[in-house]
């Protein structure tokens, strides 16, 4: 017979099948069944049965409440659901069994646990939802309460994924029957869940919407008559009422965006081109991001990671934020002091969330309190940059929030505890009643010192002590040695090994007035407290137009400081069709790894008149570096950030394409050159006439001849398709140079390089025309490939270049050289002596370095025969 409590349980289960249901028990949540099985693997704790002696014994697991945050953000992390079930009546006063709740569920897209959060970066959840031929896409951020919706056209599958993945979404929501088979191409990206239930309709979604931010919001973002948009978004609300069960304030202004106002980055391009995190291991160090924040508020640093997700398309805009930027770069004494300001400031945005869902406590009140203080120093301060419009918006809607601040200030105590329910919250003089109560309660004290002197001396029993624990409240101790002395109106309470406790009626009075006033006390603070909370919350959408202004103002201050730093200048941004022109351009991040001043500026001329850049050169010679850095030159432009460079006259682009280096995607199935030709059809079909593209050796992935006619055919049709778009295509074929004699728009570049000998050095200087000399063998030398290899690799070289490269002539070249290089293996040391040799200066050397050079050669020749015997 299954008891009530497991009846409780798989009723609340059975509406959570999705979820790894936490079940309140006393201090522990408890996991049953299947939940139980999975969470003790993936949590690794112990698995244990309930009912052991019964047939089926069901399997349970359990970890204590207080130690939740861990738990869960380990299950998280893996993508599953958990629904917190919590005991929603006090156990003491229920009849029965207590009652039980699911009061939220988590999901990877509904987190606001400050410990479980990236500080950061933002945690978006989305939601995508097809209507006739047009995506809605909708994102939020429940920790923040930014909310976001567009559309998109239907046709273009990839374009919703590339929208996913610029917002780095942790979890998606799409339609059940999946319209465009869109969950196979997101599940690599993020986790994915199926909503709404099918019966959902358009019209519902609607009420959703206007529900959450009312019809004049909707009408105010622009948004009614966007039907995917409005459905997305609408699904998006169904699904935080379904998992936080309640209504989120917080989540108050929904913004239109049109893709077409940001310059769209595809996933590829991203990755390429390091924006937020390295390709290899995937940090922050060596990323572009990783330059430009200077930032000093976790707001701003997630605003920043918008920005550079999101260079915009719009002239005037790059241009006010461009003045403003150029504002803090001229004012270092303005600058300083806001960033010293901005240190301050707590993180505003996700404060608000705690505050909606009542889980703020005194600290972060405190915090909040603090941090609001320095709002009018920085207002002041801008009052000095209000020539610059986008500086006098942000001065003009800077709300100092001071009502906030004073409030916060004068009623929540210093150093509050973690705990909202154990008092110490108020501060004297903000509550009469709480006060009193507090005198009450530290007056009690006293007495109760009083009291114990007193019966001391009228006992004459020195060791009488008043004590107190929980299960008997306050008493007096005797020990046994002292038990003749006890007076009468003792009443004897408990008996010890060596100690009788007792109580009197002045004792039961005063412990009466004394817990009574703490019990009264703690409830009180925690209600005034409450209210507070309350108070402040009703201010969110102040706070929230706070935390957007101070977020501004710290990415425009940090980008003012990288600029100075690093001595960048402002980049003039010119209509489309302009020519891009960089003088003594500079890779943003390789600059800063290498030591200073060793890296060596480039110059960039591309448009009008030369539209594509034809660039040969060795291995290493910085091919790759130059058109990453022309790439991100134009993307930090478009952010509205100084560049790296003496001069730089930057055309509008409308997308950034890169095709760089070759990257397996096993997880998707597919091969290098798969993805390498993806990635090019992806270029070919969407870039425009006003677009930068990157090509970085296509075709390397296949054999030669098919490799150099691919790229012969991209080229031409990027010239005759694409006219306009800003090309650079690096290459190692340079069968590729002679384009530039069939096409007036292509110009061959080269990276110089200085031979030495045997070796080169790289100049790392961009110089006109093309070369047909790839020093593969040279680099190879450089990386420390054997030898032995090496003299093979060079002697195959030569003779392909005599012989031509068919199978037969490879085949007879490696038959003539195979003795020769046995020959030369037999003694490891023979290239040494011969290095030394080659370095050896003879008519500067005296007889007995003679000696010593030949004696030490003898030993190397030895050395090398042992070593060849063994
Ligand atoms: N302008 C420069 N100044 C200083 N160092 C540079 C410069 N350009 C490139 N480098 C250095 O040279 C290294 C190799 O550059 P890069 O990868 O761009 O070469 P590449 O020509 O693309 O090589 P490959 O053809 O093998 O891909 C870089 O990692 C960087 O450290």
């Amino acid at each position: 017979m299954t008891t009530p409590m497991m009846q409780q349980y798989q009723q609340i289960k059975q509406q959570y099948q999705d979820a790894i249901l936490f079940f309140r028990l006393g201090d522990f949540y408890e996991m049953f069944g299947e939940d139980a099985r999975e969470a003790s693997r993936i949590l690794e704790i112990t698995l244990t049965t309930r009912d052991k002696d019964k047939e089926a014994p069901i399997p349970m697991c359990g970890i204590p409440y207080h130690a939740v945050n861990t738990y869960l953000g380990k299950l998280l992390n893996r993508g599953y659901k958990v629904a917190i079930c919590e005991q929603v009546e006090d156990p003491e006063k229920s009849k029965g069994i207590v009652r039980r709740e699911v009061v939220r569920v988590i999901t990877p897209g509904t987190i606001i646990d400050k410990e479980l959060l990236a500080e950061a970066q933002n945690n978006f959840l989305a939601a995508i939802c097809q209507v006739d031929d047009i995506w809605g896409l909708a994102f939020v951020d429940v920790s923040t309460g930014e909310f976001y919706v567009t559309e998109l056209n239907a046709g273009n599958t990839s374009s919703v994924v590339d929208e996913i993945t610029r917002y780095n979404v942790s979890e998606c929501l799409v339609a059940p029957d999946d319209p465009g088979a869109i969950r196979t191409l997101l599940e690599p990206v993020c986790v994915v869940t199926s909503y709404p239930p099918k019966h959902w309709s358009v019209k519902r979604t609607q009420l959703k919407m206007e529900e959450q931010f009312s019809r004049s919001g909707l009408e105010a973002a622009g948004i009614i008559g966007c039907e995917a948009a409005v459905a997305a978004g609408g699904i998006l609300i169904a699904y935080l009422s379904d998992t936080q069960k309640q209504t989120l304030g917080h989540i108050n202004r929904v913004q239109l965006y049109s893709p077409k106002h940001f310059m769209l980055i595809d996933g590829a391009t991203r990755r390429n081109l390091e924006l937020h995190t390295t390709m290899r291991t995937r940090e922050k160090k060596g990323s572009l991001l990783w330059v430009l924040d200077k930032t000093v508020t976790a707001l701003g640093g997630r605003l920043l990671k918008k920005f550079i997700s999101q260079p915009l398309l719009d002239r005037n805009e790059i241009l006010s934020r461009q003045q403003a930027v150029t504002e803090f770069v001229n004012n270092m004494f303005l600058r300083e002091k806001l960033r010293e300001y901005l240190k301050k400031v707590y993180d505003l945005e996700r404060l608000v969330s705690r505050l909606v869902f009542q889980t703020a406590n005194g600290r972060d009140l405190l915090a909040l309190g603090q941090s609001l203080q320095y709002l009018p120093l920085i207002k002041e301060r801008l009052e000095h940059a209000k020539t610059t419009p986008l500086l006098h918006d942000c001065w003009h809607s800077l709300d100092t929030l001071t009502d906030i601040s004073q409030l916060i200030m004068e009623s929540i105590k210093d150093n509050p505890p973690v705990s909202v329910t154990d008092g110490s919250l108020i501060k004297d003089g903000y509550s009469e009643e709480v006060d009193k109560l507090r005198q009450a309660a530290a007056s009690g004290k006293k007495w109760l010192a009083q009291l114990e002197q007193e019966e001391r001396n009228k006992t004459g029993i020195k060791s009488l002590k008043v004590k107190y624990n929980k299960v008997f409240g306050y008493y007096i101790e005797i020990t046994k040695a002292n038990l003749d002395h006890v007076p009468t109106y003792f009443q004897r309470k408990q008996t010890l090994a060596n100690a009788e406790r007792y109580i009197t009626p002045k004792l039961k009075e005063l412990e009466d007035t004394i817990l009574g006033a703490e019990d009264k006390l703690v409830k009180l603070e925690y209600r005034i407290f409450s209210d507070i909370r309350q108070t402040l919350a009703v201010e969110t959408k102040r706070i929230q137009e706070t935390a957007r202004v101070i977020a501004l103002l710290d990415v425009l201050l940090s980008l003012a400081t990288t600029a100075v730093e690093n001595g960048y200048v402002a980049p003039k941004i010119l209509p489309s069709e302009d020519t891009m022109e960089i003088k003594a351009g500079r890779h943003p991040v390789i600059e800063q790894l290498t030591t200073a001043g060793a890296f060596v500026p480039n110059d960039t001329n591309v448009g009008d008149k030369k539209q594509l850049i034809v660039i040969t050169g060795p291995n290493m010679a910085g091919k790759s570096t130059y058109m990453r850095q022309v790439a991100l030159i134009t993307l930090m432009s478009q952010i509205g950030s100084w560049v790296p460079a003496q001069e730089a006259f930057i055309p509008l682009v409308d997308r950034i394409f890169t095709r760089v280096g070759a990257a397996d995607d096993l997880s998707t199935g597919q091969s290098t050159f798969m993805v390498e030709m993806n990635e090019v059809a992806n270029i070919l079909h969407n870039a425009t006439g006003r677009s930068l593209i990157i090509l970085d050796e296509i075709g390397r992935g296949t054999s030669t001849y098919d490799g150099i006619a691919i790229a012969w055919a991209v080229i031409e049709f990027l010239l005759q398709e694409k006219k306009g778009a800003k090309t650079f295509f690096a290459t190692h074929y340079h069968q590729l140079t002679a384009l530039d004699n069939i096409y007036q728009q292509v110009a061959n570049h080269q990276v110089a390089v200085q031979e030495k000998g045997k070796e080169i050095v790289f100049l790392r200087k961009i110089i006109s025309g093309g070369t047909d000399k790839s020093y593969g063998i040279q680099v190879a030398r450089l990386a420390g490939l054997p030898n032995q290899v090496i003299k093979r690799a060079q002697f195959l070289l030569t003779e392909m270049e005599n012989q031509g490269n068919s199978a037969a002539s490879i085949e007879a070249a490696a038959a003539k050289e195979d003795h020769l290089v046995f020959f030369e293996a037999l003694n490891s040391s023979y290239e040494t002596v011969l290095e030394k040799l080659r370095h050896l200066d003879v008519m500067n050397t005296t007889p007995i370095e003679a000696l010593n050079m030949l004696s030490e050669l003898k030993q190397l020749v030895d050395e090398g025969d042992n070593s060849e015997q063994n």
